[in-house]
């Protein structure tokens, strides 16, 4: 059995997780692990793995990146893939994927995974730009100049992905710009269908 068909087996069940950059995808997701145990597989995070450890595609996902470009998306579903299938578990957040056409058409392409539901983290840019500045985490792209270039991205390739799922009933749209606590009760709404992870003191 190839590899999607071992994920498929085990009833695998994928929310993809999108947002422009700094809109909290990656803090709210760090929520629904702890409290619905998903898995969180963030597209960015593995890219920027991928450039650590010396991989052959290293130099080229860097340059992207530091453009603020989208990945071809055979090296990011590759990627994307092999972490599923490395994890014990069967329910997997993808943060930051599909991020354009190319990525969704891909992907369901390849996996043939169609997702639960897309959650959208809807921000303005004003307030996302403010996050990123202020982020601090040593990330190449959180400069001003690389910002404004992952704007233009988001809007040109990433909202036409959303407006995809969107006209599919998929979309479940979070009023982002809110503190992060409010912000996860309303992403608990989208999650109601999922068990709640006990947590024992
Ligand atoms: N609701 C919020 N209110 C204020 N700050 C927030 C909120 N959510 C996240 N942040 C902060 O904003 C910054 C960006 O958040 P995060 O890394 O989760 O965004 P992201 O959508 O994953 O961004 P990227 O697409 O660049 O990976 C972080 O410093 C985080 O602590
Ligand atoms: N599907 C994806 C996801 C991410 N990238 C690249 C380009 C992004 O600007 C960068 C950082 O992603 P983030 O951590 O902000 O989600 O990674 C991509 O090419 N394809
Ligand atoms: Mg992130």
């Amino acid at each position: 059995m190839d590899a999607v068909g071992r994920l498929k087996e085990k009833g695998v069940k994928v929310i993809f997780v999108l947002g422009g950059p700094g809109s909290g995808k990656g803090t709210q997701c760090a929520n629904i692990v702890r409290d619905f145990g998903f898995t969180h597989l963030s597209a960015g995070d593995l890219l920027r793995a991928e450039i650590k450890s010396g991989s052959a595609n290293g130099t080229m996902i860097q340059n992207m990146i530091k453009e603020g470009k989208i990945v071809p998306s055979e090296v990011t579903i590759k990627l994307l893939e092999k972490a599923m299938l490395e994890n014990g578990n069967y329910k997997f957040l993808i943060d930051g994927f599909p991020r354009n056409e190319e990525n969704r058409a891909a992907f369901e392409e390849v996996t043939r995974i169609e997702p639960e539901f897309v959650l959208f983290f809807d921000c303005s840019e004003e307030e996302m730009e403010r996050r990123l500045l202020s982020r601090n985490q040593g990330r190449d792209d959180d400069n001003i100049e690389t910002i404004r270039k992952r704007f233009k991205v988001f809007l040109e390739s990433s909202l036409p992905v959303i407006e995809y799922y969107n006209a599919k009933n998929k979309a479940r749209t979070v009023d982002a710009a809110r503190p992060i606590n409010e912000v996860f009760e309303s992403v608990k709404i989208a999650f109601s269908s999922f068990d709640k992870k006990v947590h024992i003191e």
